[in-house]
């Protein structure tokens, strides 16, 4: 039987000597668009850090395609997109330059076509100080249709979203699954994506048996 993409085995978490959430199982496919859901505090970012490599600190196991991330880690970052809760949008420069810098040597035809993708043709070589929290987002998000990875890790996505904006993505997420990719995200907003899979965080407190 094939490895899930990536796996988490008794999978736990720490911030401040206080467990967040600990004995989480969880194998996450190709194929398969997933919510981690869970209130405020609860270790959703936390957990989508670790995941990513970006924190080390968990206890437990994280598996990619199998290995343990510690023998992978570089298999995982290059198959991996990670989009964090803030855009990662520089204001000084402009939505092209912004979307260049995450995709060097992407022509810039090809940038264009991805702003205008997300509603933003005409705004290409605005400064992104002068755009809305929306228009910012759907920068950062115009990396969905250029990026080659399996794994997208999505923190907040929707943030800032007007409802067409929305729908938009979440049919990218569903044709990003259709085609053999992975999505893992968080979002305090309802999501209309059939087969939606969703870990709730809040199940993995201490003290309450998944
Ligand atoms: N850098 C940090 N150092 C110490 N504690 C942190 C840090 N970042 C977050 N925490 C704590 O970890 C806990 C979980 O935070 P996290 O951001 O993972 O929650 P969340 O489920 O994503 O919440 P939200 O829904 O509000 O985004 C919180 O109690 C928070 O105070």
């Amino acid at each position: 039987m094939q490895a899930p993409l990536l796996s988490l085995v008794n999978f736990s978490c720490e911030r401040d000597n206080r467990c967040l959430f600990e004995g989480l199982n969880a194998r996450f496919n190709e194929g398969e668009i997933w919510h981690i859901e869970g209130p405020n505090g609860v270790g959703k970012t936390s957990l989508l850090r670790q995941i990513t490599g970006i924190s080390r600190s968990f206890g437990g196991e994280l598996r990619w395609r199998g290995e343990p991330v510690s023998r992978a880690r570089f298999e995982l970052a290059s198959d991996l997109l990670y989009i964090g809760h803030l855009p990662g949008i520089k204001a000084s420069l402009s939505a092209r330059e912004n979307l260049a810098a995450y995709c060097p040597g992407v022509p810039d035809t090809v940038l264009d076509q991805a702003l205008a993708g997300v509603g933003l043709f005409g705004f290409e070589d605005a400064p992104c100080y002068r755009l809305s929290a929306g228009q910012m987002r759907k920068v950062a998000l115009a990396r969905l249709s250029l990026s080659k990875q399996t794994l997208w890790v999505l923190d907040e996505p929707f943030t800032a979203l007007d409802v067409k904006a929305v729908a938009a993505l979440e049919q990218r997420f569903v044709g990003h699954a259709a085609a053999g990719g992975c999505v893992i995200m968080t979002t305090h907003q309802a999501c209309q994506i059939d087969g939606l899979k969703t870990l709730r965080l809040g199940d993995y407190q201490p003290g309450r048996s998944a």
